[in-house]
């Protein structure tokens, strides 16, 4: 008897508190088909502008950027991050219908989870065996993905020769956008796709470059060119580089760069651009680097 006063209120909070959380849902749930009215009219004026690919790669880093910076509270980032990610890619794809083509040749499970974290279930996720089949189902698309591991992975031989040419696509985004240690979805990986000029992302440049041979002056040209080389293979031509550098240099500024850093007859080729990498520190400050 003593102690029903006190079970009574807890009891009646329980219920109340869930009350409290049918409303939250509720809301939630009204602002997320609230924000779909928005995309019905986001879809007509994409459409007016003859745009195939909804994905904006630069909006998407700046956006994921602002949820990081101003989430607080008990809710994990992982799993605030993995909701937007969800919003946003599903918001894209029923604007214009896309999927996402996976090399899986490293391995799939890793892949698989990157795929859908960053882009969801409801996006068909197609695996592909090779970097180059990736890049020729998106080649053979309108406005489809295609995600490739950015570092390792040498079986396929320069992939990214193949991003070469004005129709080929090219990588538009590097994710995840927001990297920090123990990233849930990790994985370094580039996003492949022909996406309009005026919808790229600006921040790195990323480059092919074709040598006649690996020449002892390349690290230090790149460095001071604030250049990384991501990956290199033998190419008919003789060596090929994937090299990415800071800012937005052109293909012949950038060929002249290197020279004057001392590599002299090297090709190359501009194959896409991404936003600043933003890394996030043990006390959630972020820091741009390329
Ligand atoms: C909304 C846009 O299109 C896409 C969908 C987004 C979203 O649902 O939030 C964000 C960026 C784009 O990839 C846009 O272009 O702004």
């Amino acid at each position: 008897m003593q102690n029903a006063p006190l079970l009574m209120p807890a009891a009646d909070t329980l219920a109340e508190l869930r009350d409290e959380i049918d409303r939250i849902d509720r809301d939630m749930h009204r602002l997320l088909m609230e924000r779909g009215e928005i995309i019905d009219r986001l879809i007509a004026v994409k459409r007016a502008q003859g745009v195939g690919c909804a994905f904006r790669p630069d909006r998407e880093a700046q956006m994921m950027r602002a949820l990081v910076e101003r989430h607080q509270g008990l809710l994990p980032l992982d799993a605030v991050e993995g909701v937007w990610r969800v919003i946003v890619s599903t918001f894209t794809y029923v604007q214009a219908n896309y999927s996402v083509h996976a090399d899986d040749s490293g391995g799939d499970a890793q892949m698989r989870d990157s795929a859908r974290f960053h882009f969801g279930f409801t996006v068909p996720y197609v695996a592909h065996h090779g970097a180059g089949a990736v890049i020729d189902a998106v080649a053979a698309s309108t406005g489809d993905l295609g995600i490739l591991r950015a570092t390792g992975g040498l079986s396929d031989g320069a992939w990214w020769m193949r991003l070469v040419g004005e129709g080929a696509p090219k990588i538009i985004a590097r994710l995840p956008f927001v990297e920090r240690p123990n990233h849930p979805a990790g994985l370094p990986m580039f996003v492949v796709a022909r996406l309009p000029a005026d919808a790229m992302a600006h921040g790195v440049t990323l480059y092919a470059v074709g040598l006649a041979r690996w020449t002892h002056a390349l690290p230090a040209a790149f460095q001071t060119l604030k250049g990384e080389i991501l990956a290199s293979a033998p190419h008919p031509e003789g060596l090929a580089l994937l090299v990415a550098a800071a800012g937005d240099a052109d293909a012949q500024s950038f060929a002249k760069a290197m020279a004057e850093a001392g590599v002299e007859g090297a090709r190359v080729d501009v194959i896409g651009s991404h936003a600043m990498r933003f890394q996030l520190n043990d006390a959630r400050s972020g820091v741009f680097a390329p």
